[in-house]
């Protein structure tokens, strides 16, 4: 491992992601970039009326948050992104010999609950379908750390220290 990682917290659309990785980054006291913010205006407006989004839709997106990670390699800084990272091509862009994948994984059912209940997003539950579609878990070789999503944030955070063996730093 890199001796100053970047943990790209990725899955599909309320698999977690921005809890666990606020919570990483504040116990880790590590750069936090909240990889939705990069999307731009265009790409949120799809999203909200509902609408997937393409590859070309987002490659631009991609390349923001390759550059923040490279950054971060430059200044040998370590941090924490997320990214829905769905397919592998995109996390072949992405693939930094800095960074982690950590893979938020679970039902479609489970994660439909939770973004039911989730409000002030601009993501509607009716995406959830084509999230899973693109969805190409990670495989084998790619040494993504897989975290099932039917804990507390708090147990996933803790899990991800420990499983990374980060909690001595
Ligand atoms: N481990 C968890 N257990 C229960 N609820 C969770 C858990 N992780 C996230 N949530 C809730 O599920 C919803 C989606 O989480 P969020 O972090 O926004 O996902 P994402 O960033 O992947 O879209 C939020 O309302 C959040 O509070
Ligand atoms: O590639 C995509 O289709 C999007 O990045 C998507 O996966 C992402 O989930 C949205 O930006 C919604 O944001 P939340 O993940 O926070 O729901």
């Amino acid at each position: 491992m890199s001796a100053h990682p970047v943990l790209v917290v990725m899955g599909v659309s309320g698999s977690g992601k921005s809890t666990v990785a606020a919570l990483l980054a504040g116990q880790l006291g590590w750069d936090y970039l909240e990889g939705d913010d990069l999307h731009p205006a265009e790409n949120v407006a799809k999203m909200s009326a509902g609408i997937p989004l393409t590859d070309e839709d987002r490659w631009p997106w991609l390349d923001q948050i390759a550059q923040w990670i490279s950054d971060h390699a430059a200044s040998e800084m370590p941090g924490v992104v997320t990214c829905s990272a769905l397919k592998k091509i995109y996390r072949d862009r992405l693939r930094l010999p800095n960074v982690i994948f950590v893979y938020l994984s679970g039902s479609k059912a489970e994660i439909s609950q939770r973004l039911s209940a989730r409000h002030g997003h601009f993501m509607p539950t009716a995406l959830l379908d084509s999230q899973f579609a693109a969805l190409q878990p990670p495989s084998e070789d790619e040494h993504a750390l897989l975290v099932n999503i039917s804990h507390s944030p708090a147990q996933e955070a803790a899990e991800i220290i420990q499983r990374l063996g980060l909690g001595a730093h």
